[in-house]
């Protein structure tokens, strides 16, 4: 498969448009040279909790402003539930948790949620709003003496202040420490299982593969990958295989096995990515090979995820 194609798994990115939360048609963002988003067309549906992956840069936080309306589109449609995203926000269905943008700082934590309460048409009660983002016990505390972590629980409570159907987190978790990342993701499984729709960009790999049921990988503005985390992982080429080789390795054979979508050589030890670990290996001893210290493994989402990235950067500069 070329690396710039978008991996389409069979999950629900794949049907019509009807009833869609998010549709992008051909949207284009560019600014000044810079192509930030290219060409991007994807539909979210109601209930999924899908995760926006992307190397630095790849467009992430640009693609969530035009979800959001914060930008428009140079070219293409943003749609979401069928209106606009301005008319979808005033209408209370989209609750964000951005990384830019400062929070009010003179005023205390439940002051600043009592006002995004009273500016939602379908609010919950801010007791509740405070207990789902676990900040009751910060409520009397003034925003600009929170932590880094603490801050973020309030983004959260602001962003999950009414009954919103999708919900847009830009990096929920940076600044979090492991228990109030889990903390966090708790809350939020809480919100997917009352049927919301979750969008959220992150770095964190594990985050995506454990909480997402769909992933979305943008690089260099376009879309090469959507998937579960199981078809990414698989479709990068499954296995990592690795043994030692005696005397000269050549590198040109190894690499023209079949089923080899990645190779590395380090003195006599040979890794290699393969999209089918059985063809290779057979391939290695009908080749009279005899490896030592064999070893067959899965390939992890993060390992994925670079292998993906790496092809469509070795494409495009083949392209250039
Ligand atoms: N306001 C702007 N002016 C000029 N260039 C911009 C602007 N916003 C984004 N870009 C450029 O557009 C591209 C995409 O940026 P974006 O912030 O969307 O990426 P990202 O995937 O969110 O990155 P990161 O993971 O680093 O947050 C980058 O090359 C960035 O430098």
């Amino acid at each position: 498969m070329s690396a710039t194609e978008v991996m389409t798994g069979d999950g629900p990115g794949a049907v019509d448009r009807a009833g869609a939360v998010v549709a992008f048609t051909d949207v284009n963002k560019s600014f000044g040279a810079v192509r930030a988003v290219a060409d991007l067309s994807l539909t979210l549906h109601p209930g999924e909790t899908v995760a926006l992956l992307g190397p630095n840069g790849a467009g992430k936080s640009t693609a969530l402003d035009l979800m959001l309306g914060l930008r428009n589109a140079d070219t293409g449609t943003v749609r979401l539930f069928g209106t606009t995203p301005a008319q979808a926000i005033a209408a209370g269905r989209v609750g964000a948790m951005l990384q830019s943008g400062g929070l009010m700082e003179e005023v205390t934590v439940k002051e600043l949620v009592s006002l995004a309460c009273d500016l939602h048409p379908k609010a919950y009660r801010v007791e509740d709003v405070l207990k789902g983002a676990d900040i009751a016990d910060i409520a009397d505390r003034k925003v600009n003496k929170l932590s880094g972590g603490q801050e973020q629980r309030v983004r959260f409570a602001l962003a999950t202040a009414g009954a919103n159907d999708l919900i847009v987190l830009d990096e929920p978790t940076v600044g979090m420490d492991v228990s109030a990342r889990q903390a966090f993701w708790a809350t939020m499984r809480g919100q997917v299982d009352e049927g919301r729709t979750v969008l959220f960009a992150t770095h964190y790999l594990e985050e995506a593969d454990a909480i997402a049921d769909r992933v979305l990988v943008l690089h260099r503005g376009r879309l090469i990958a959507d998937g579960t985390a199981a078809e990414i992982k698989a479709r990068a080429g499954a296995r990592r295989i690795t043994f030692d080789l005696d005397g000269t390795v050549d590198e040109p054979a190894l690499r023209a096995l079949p089923s080899v979508v990645g190779l590395d050589v380090t003195g006599p030890t040979v890794r290699i990515r393969s999209d089918d670990a059985d063809a290779t290996m057979h391939s290695v001893y009908a080749a009279g090979l005899y490896p030592r210290n064999l070893e067959v493994s899965g390939l992890g989402l993060e390992q994925a995820f670079l292998a993906i990235t790496d092809a469509a950067s070795a494409e495009e500069a083949e392209n250039r």
